[in-house]
């Protein structure tokens, strides 16, 4: 069976292809259930890598596969739902947390239609008021989850642009990983901004949502029991080596790429 997602000899240069080479014949194989960390030194390319595996950075040779298929046979935009990339600011987005989240619940649910002619079920709460209307049918609720952190629902009406670096990326990460569908979640740095104990929260229930991991791989992978009720994989982002150690199921230094 093909793997969850696979990295076959990527090289991607600086300049849209006319510069330096970023890294190189790139290669990586990730399968359900792992926390793979991307660590390196500063420019060596680990958000450059995680935009080409979200399809978002051009890169000049290679190949992603998703359980086997390239993007274009899932369609680039269906593919964006399936690996989700989140991004390091998501400050720089425009408009407030939750017309990020009607938009993305209005493609789902367009691709849901697309699929079936069943009523979806973020229909059935279409009267629920404006945090109702943007419910999905989901295990896990963005809203809910991100209250778990600290979040409270007011701040989903507010623009990204006033919320703190540590409200912005509990928001981002509780709409990839609670709007069902996405399969991998590509986190750039995602607790950069967060204090000592919330960090810790986030990191357990993101591990919580995986998948057991079939292969034992040398690293902790949190030590928390997994749920499977989220994504299948991370591909996260750190200069942490102790958050490293804490959740990551294997290491990838870009560096020495
Ligand atoms: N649009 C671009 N044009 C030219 N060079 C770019 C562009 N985007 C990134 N680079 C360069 O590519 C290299 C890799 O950048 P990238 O952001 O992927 O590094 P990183 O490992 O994530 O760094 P950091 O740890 O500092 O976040 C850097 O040298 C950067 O300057």
């Amino acid at each position: 069976m093909a793997p969850l997602l696979e990295i076959k000899n990527l090289t991607c240069r600086r300049d849209e292809g006319s510069g330096s080479s970023i890294f190189h014949d790139l290669s990586l194989e990730v399968e359900e259930g792992e926390v793979l960390i991307i660590t390196g030194r500063s420019g060596c390319g680990k958000t450059t890598l995680l935009k080409c595996v979200a399809e978002l950075d051009v890169y000049q040779t290679g190949d992603i596969l998703l359980r086997g298929k390239k993007a274009t046979e899932y369609g680039i935009p269906t593919y964006r739902t399936l690996v989700q990339y989140v991004p390091q600011r998501p400050s720089l987005l425009p408009g407030t947390p939750l017309d990020f989240l009607r938009t993305i619940r209005s493609f789902r649910s367009r691709q849901a239609r697309a699929r079936s002619t069943r009523p979806s079920a973020s229909d059935s709460h279409a009267s629920e008021g404006d945090y109702g209307a943007v419910r999905g049918s989901e295990s896990i609720d963005p809203l809910e989850l991100a209250a778990e952190w600290g979040i409270e629902k007011t701040m989903w009406k507010r623009e990204w642009g006033t919320l703190s670096g540590g409200e912005g990326q509990r928001i981002a990460l509780a709409v990839a990983v609670g709007v069902g569908g996405a399969e991998v979640v590509l986190l750039d740095e995602p607790t950069s901004a967060l204090d000592a104990a919330t960090m810790k929260t986030v990191e357990k229930s993101l591990v919580s949502m995986l998948p057991p991991l079939k292969t034992q791989h040398s690293g902790r992978g949190g030590g928390v029991e997994r749920k499977g009720t989220g994504p299948k994989a991370l591909l996260w982002i750190t200069h942490e080596a102790a958050q490293a150690e804490r959740v990551g199921t294997r290491t990838v230094d870009l560096t020495r790429q």
